[in-house]
């Protein structure tokens, strides 16, 4: 578990928190809000790569990510959810160097983010500045995929390395 200054808690999830995680990504918005099986799944059996970040015992912030089993030495960073209550503190990026900081064999971390996810695009350049490496983009699932009737925008892949 680490504190961040202002009192915010993160801690690897667990089955037991997916119900809440689903409430925050419902609230969080401009992310696909998956199942609620799918979190309380990831936080089980995913745990060691995701981040749970609660103020007050409430979630406020969440992200999963999934090594790549191919390329082992990459993280995907699925989702990340920052709660309106717990912007503009830096949340999101401290949740992701939680979790860099649990596995120094990462190379490389991967994400795909929509045009519109301002957010999710300023924190993965900003983690390459930080870094001092390259943040490359490419394209990564064009709205084409993404069923007829379902209108999903373009999403664009994020590569950030070598860390
Ligand atoms: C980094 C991030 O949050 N990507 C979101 C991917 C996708 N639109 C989703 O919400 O799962």
């Amino acid at each position: 578990m680490t504190m961040m200054a202002s009192g915010i808690r993160m801690r690897r999830p667990t089955a037991g928190d997916g119900s809440r995680v689903w409430r925050l990504l419902r609230t969080a918005g401009g992310l696909d809000v998956n199942t609620p099986y799918s979190y309380i799944m990831l936080c089980d059996l995913f745990g060691d790569s995701c981040v749970l970040a609660e103020a007050e015992g409430e979630p406020v912030g969440f992200v999963s990510a999934l090594r790549l089993p191919e390329r082992n030495d990459t993280l995907f960073v699925w989702q990340v959810a920052v709660h309106p209550s717990a912007r503009g503190r830096g949340l999101a990026k401290a949740m992701l160097r939680e979790l860099l900081g649990r596995r120094t064999e990462i190379r490389y971390v991967e994400a795909t983010i929509s045009p519109s996810n301002g957010a999710s695009q300023a924190l993965f350049r900003s983690l390459a500045r930080e870094r001092g490496c390259v943040c490359r983009v490419t394209a990564g699932y064009a709205a084409e995929l993404f069923p007829k009737g379902q209108t999903h925008e373009e999403e664009e892949r994020y590569r950030v390395g070598p860390l």
